[in-house]
């Protein structure tokens, strides 16, 4: 069977669904409210798998999913040279979020990386540190930071509530996603003109490890039905 696999609750979960329903394949959880399992009807030999989204990039990795749905930033944070080790076949076009750089409103002369470059400079100075950014994307905020010439920086890991580092004084700055931007204005935080560092949504991915043999043809099949062009995997 060719694995699937998609988030397992939420508006991610529902959305996926009815972007396969759109398609005429019914994807459903199954057994009781608790239960992680799932069905598929109307394509033949997928088998759905129920995972968390943050999950689902490592199992395509691994080989231990043929397809998968999450979003594009998890792909790309989780995934060292993602696109080596999964291929992006459709984007969704649900489950929009921006990752981007955030710092207090009151910094009056900060509105650009250029302006931060310039603040971390003096804030190493002043205080003998670095300035602090709280993220949980550390790979995709360290090579976006890198690459636009940013220094004297250091990222602090926050796995959750991010944005009441800065009020918690464990960080300066920030990194996370934001969508409506009510979380940002609620804390008092701006972003940077220049700091979109990706803009994510929900994006069907398939695994580029060596698991399709066997699995051409019913790939070949579920792809057309799907309306999506099938790369070399
Ligand atoms: N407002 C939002 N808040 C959080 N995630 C969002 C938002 N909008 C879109 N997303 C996207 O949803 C995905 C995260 O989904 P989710 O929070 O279900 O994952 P997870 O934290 O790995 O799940 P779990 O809680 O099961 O571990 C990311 O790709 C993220 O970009
Ligand atoms: O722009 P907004 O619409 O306000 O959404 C952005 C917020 O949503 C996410 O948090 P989530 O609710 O997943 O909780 P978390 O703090 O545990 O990450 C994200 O980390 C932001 O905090």
């Amino acid at each position: 069977m060719i694995k699937l696999g998609v988030p397992s609750k939420g508006r991610l979960m529902e959305k996926t669904f009815e972007w396969f329903g759109a398609r005429d394949i019914t994807l459903k959880r199954t057994g009781s409210e608790r239960e992680y399992a799932g069905a598929v009807e109307g394509a033949e030999g997928v088998a759905l798998v129920l995972l968390s989204a943050g999950e689902i990039p490592r199992e395509l990795a691994a080989g231990r999913i043929h397809l998968g749905v999450t979003g594009s930033d998890l792909v790309r944070e989780k995934l060292a040279d993602w696109d080596s080790q999964v291929a992006s076949l459709a984007p969704m076009g649900f489950g929009h979020a921006d990752l981007i750089l955030a710092v207090p409103d009151c910094w009056a002369d900060v509105d650009s990386l250029e302006d931060l470059d310039a603040c971390a400079h003096r804030f190493r100075g002043t205080h003998g540190f670095r300035l602090r950014i709280a993220t949980k994307y550390h790979r995709l905020v360290r090579e976006f930071l890198t690459r636009e010439g940013v220094a004297d920086w250091q990222l602090v890991d926050s796995q959750g509530a991010t944005e009441g580092t800065i009020a918690n004084h464990t960080a300066e700055a920030i990194a996370d996603i934001t969508s409506s931007g009510e979380t940002l204005r609620a804390n008092h935080l701006k972003i940077l003109s220049d700091a979109v560092i990706h803009q994510s949504q929900a994006t069907l991915f398939a695994s580029r490890a060596p698991i399709w043999g066997g699995h051409e043809a019913a790939m070949s099949q579920f792809a057309r039905q799907l309306g999506v062009d099938l790369p070399e995997l």
